[in-house]
């Protein structure tokens, strides 16, 4: 009881703002950083229980990922690095907004025993966790999928990998250097880091990469501002490069958001045209690679990739009539996607905004590692496995990685010979577009069919139905966000005047039967 009143002591060093109630969201807790000091120590705690429960090391990474410099967040990582299970946010919620005592009290007295935690950031101050009697390790400043990876190297006695910054880079580093050893050397990548974390960190990574691939690294933190006008999230949104970069026509580029955790590529051609790839195109290029090294290794294992409702028709389309891959949808936020492909043997997972990585299943690793290590297989499968071998070791399965993505793409880029444009016909994105409409209660929009069907309020799904058949090709859904307080309307069809015009004609329906307030939506055009 002494350490419960020591706990309560510290606790009244960071109090809690009157009337401040916040949610644990897709992104753990999110908002301005000076609203969060009373979160991160009540986290620690949090981290202290879910530490005790699951018997192993748990992760606490203090992120605002693409948001705003201003704003930060805290998010708890799982024994093996993926994100805290759906019940333990809800006791996030309730501890962040109720009084300790009532909360914690009765279950304190075996609180700290045998229990440990990890901390990094992307950006901000740790103080806060720093005196807890359960904290092991403190990673300073790391991205997000490396506190990943670090929590899984704690819980894996090493197996995964060796659990520091250095032990990232030699895993990763000498995976893409065997993947690509019999590759003729390549043009180089232009990065955008966001000023963020990942800037920092491909710096420290490159002399591991013994220059087989050569980066020039923008917006490394030096001057501009975390996120500003620059980053995955910026790049996608806007659909156009990041401002400030000299980009030559047909480079190839790719932005990072602000933790890292996210990756686009791009290019403009000769007439100065954007052309952006995003978590579509790479669940693509990745899964095809990995489903012709399968055939040629003479596996049966059963592949899958898995998208939301904003993946773009067209590559649903591709992958499942030219590709006959698998493609399973799911509700927006990469822990959805994560569980639905952990039910495969290798699993591609991406959001759109390109947020995603590949999971093999123990089965397919043991196969794949049996089939590179028998002397009695012909050349092309013995090739196809160490191929397949040398691609698990270069992707981080805990969580979607803006690094490793970008090693993994880079590698099969170049083992292909293949340019950023011609993995760009690969397909061709239908026009579309994203809006938000303000309500009074986004609650209200209920909806099922991994979210894109609306079955609340009455009406909405009918007046959608009949505005897309007005259009080609169309496709129109709408849901309430995860992070924001808004309603999120998606629009593809045939050209962008019609993509367009449906999203605005969708925002309409949903002000107009969902509650809207303010200024009634207005047409793009
Ligand atoms: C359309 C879109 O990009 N939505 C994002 C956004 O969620 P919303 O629930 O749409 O606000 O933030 C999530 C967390 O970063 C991310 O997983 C998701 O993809
Ligand atoms: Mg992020």
């Amino acid at each position: 009881m002494a350490q419960f009143q020591e706990v309560l002591k510290q606790s009244a060093l960071h109090p809690k703002p009157a009337g401040l109630v916040l949610q644990y969201g897709t992104s753990g807790f999110r908002t301005n950083a000076k609203q969060l000091d009373h979160i991160m120590f009540r986290m620690g705690l949090l981290a202290t229980l879910r530490s005790k429960k699951t018997k192993a090391t748990i992760g606490v990474m203090v992120t605002a990922s693409h948001n705003p410099e201003e704003d930060n967040g805290v998010k708890l990582i799982d024994p093996m690095g993926e994100m805290v299970t759906q019940d333990w946010e809800e006791h996030a919620t309730q501890l962040a907004n109720y009084m300790l005592c009532n909360v914690l009290g009765p279950c304190f007295a075996w609180l700290f025993c045998f229990c440990s935690f990890i901390v990094g950031t992307s950006s901000g101050s740790l103080s806060a966790f720093l005196s807890f009697p359960s904290i092991l390790l403190d990673y300073g400043l790391v991205t997000t999928p490396q506190l990943h990876y670090m929590v899984c190297c704690q819980n894996t006695q090493g197996k995964y990998g060796e659990a520091t910054v250095e032990g990232y880079y030699t895993k990763f580093c000498q995976a893409f250097i065997q993947l690509t050893k019999n590759v003729r050397s390549r043009s180089h990548l232009c990065l955008d880091g966001a000023n963020g974390i990942g800037a920092l960190k491909v710096r420290e990574m490159e002399s591991h990469l013994k220059k087989e691939l050569q980066i020039s690294l923008n917006n490394d933190g030096s001057k501009g501002r975390l996120n500003h006008q620059c980053g995955a999230d910026y790049v996608k949104v806007q659909q156009k490069p990041p401002t400030g970069i000299k980009i030559n026509p047909g480079e190839r580029c790719c932005s990072f958001d602000g933790d890292a955790d996210r990756i686009v590529y791009y290019y403009t051609d000769s007439e100065g045209t954007f052309h952006l790839l995003d978590g579509d195109k790479m669940a693509t290029l990745i899964s095809t690679f990995l489903k012709e090294l399968l055939t040629q290794a003479g596996l049966d294992l059963k592949i899958a990739v898995v998208q939301t409702a904003y993946a773009n028709g067209s590559s649903t389309h591709y992958l499942e009539n030219t590709m006959k891959v698998l493609v399973r949808c799911t509700k927006t936020g990469v822990k959805h996607l994560h569980h639905v492909a952990q039910e495969f043997d290798v699993g591609v997972y991406f959001e759109a905004n390109g947020h995603g990585t590949v999971l093999f299943s123990k089965a397919a690793e043991e196969k794949i590692q049996q089939l590179a290590e028998d002397t009695n297989v012909n050349d092309k499968r013995k090739k196809a496995a160490l191929l397949l071998r040398n691609t698990i070791n270069v992707i981080n399965q805990t969580v979607g990685d803006a690094i490793s993505d970008m090693l993994l793409i880079e590698a099969i880029l170049a083992i292909k010979g293949m340019t950023i444009q011609q993995w760009d016909t690969i397909y061709t994105d239908l026009p579309n577009r994203q809006l938000k409409v303000k309500v009074a209660d986004r609650r209200v929009i209920d909806t099922t069919d991994a979210e894109r069907r609306a079955v609340t309020p009455a009406g909405l799904q009918e007046a959608i139905d009949n505005l897309v058949k007005k259009y080609r090709q169309a496709r129109s859904f709408v849901r309430p966000s995860g992070t924001e307080d808004v309603v999120r309307v998606y629009a593809e069809a045939d050209t962008q005047e019609s993509a367009d015009a449906l999203a605005h004609e969708v925002s309409l329906a949903v002000y107009r039967l969902a509650g809207g307030v303010g200024d009634e939506p207005k047409p793009l055009h």
